[in-house]
């Protein structure tokens, strides 16, 4: 199934199916691995992301070939770290370049497999963890390279967390009808160019793998998101580098699932 969350024209946020011409059916229920169809179908005023994530976790590093355009080797385990739930817009949303990016350019794009959980998961076997997931959407797991790299704090976070920097959608797909993860296209491309074009296949560890090394000891709540990491192409390992600027229409695209668009802008507008 292919589930979109929305606004209709009254404003309510619903669930559905795309329907085509900017209509759903509508899906009843309160979160994604709860839905029931109704038989009803509604108008689509705006789609939204397609969750409210309970938690994000980010995976960096992970393909083999952008581990080596920044210049690390590739990791042993996971290299994790997590973004705030208010990173999270929605298709179309404007990503906002952060006042406290003062010192020039430094926001950067990446497209990512993003899986959702539907079925709570603590110590889950690799062989079983699938069972777990609910479906996948596109995620950017815009980075703002400075602050994430030589912001002070030893680790990357504060360089993922600024506000809209985890778009999400524009639909989930459920693992059922997407089929192996392991075997998508994912790209990005920005005012018509294309700056990544990588596989799936690439990951050096799996959705499988991450779920299991996430899931240990650890609880991961139905609604918990995790992006699967980059490939080769992102703008600061470029000659020169290319960041985002104000103006900017990046969009990250996922096979078998659909292309996630948002147009870049200033703090303060412009
Ligand atoms: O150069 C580094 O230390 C790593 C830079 C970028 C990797 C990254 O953000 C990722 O998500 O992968």
């Amino acid at each position: 199934m292919r589930i979109i969350r929305f606004r209709d024209p009254q404003g309510r946020i619903r669930y559905g199916e795309p329907a085509g011409e900017g209509r759903a059916r509508v899906l009843a229920g309160e979160a994604p691995w709860a839905l029931e169809p109704t038989g009803e179908e509604a108008e689509v005023a705006r789609v939204l992301a397609p969750l409210a994530p309970v938690n994000i976790f980010g995976i960096g590093l992970n393909y083999r070939d952008h581990a080596a355009e920044t210049g690390m080797p590739a990791p042993e385990n996971p290299v994790l770290f997590m973004k705030p739930t208010t990173t999270v817009i929605g298709p179309g949303d404007a990503i906002l370049l952060p006042a406290a990016c003062e010192h020039g350019p430094e926001v950067d794009y990446e497209v990512e497999l993003a899986v959702v959980i539907g079925r709570a998961a603590r110590d889950v076997p690799a062989e079983r963890a699938l069972e777990h997931v609910l479906g996948y959407t596109v995620a950017n797991d815009v980075s703002a390279r400075r602050w994430q790299k030589h912001g002070g704090a030893g680790q990357w976070v504060r360089g993922k967390s600024f506000d809209t920097f985890c778009p999400l959608g524009p639909v989930l797909v459920t693992a059922d009808e997407l089929g192996d993860p392991q075997r998508l296209r994912l790209r990005t491309v920005r005012n018509g160019e294309t700056l990544q074009d990588g596989s799936t296949a690439d990951m050096i560890f799996g959705v499988r793998e991450l779920v299991a090394f996430l899931s240990r000891d650890t609880t991961l709540l139905p609604g918990t998101v995790i992006l699967t990491g980059t490939p080769a192409g992102v703008g600061f390992t470029r000659t020169p580098p290319i960041f985002l600027a104000p103006g900017d229409e990046i969009t990250v695209e996922v096979e078998g699932i659909g292309a996630l668009s948002n147009p870049v802008v200033a703090a303060g507008g412009g």
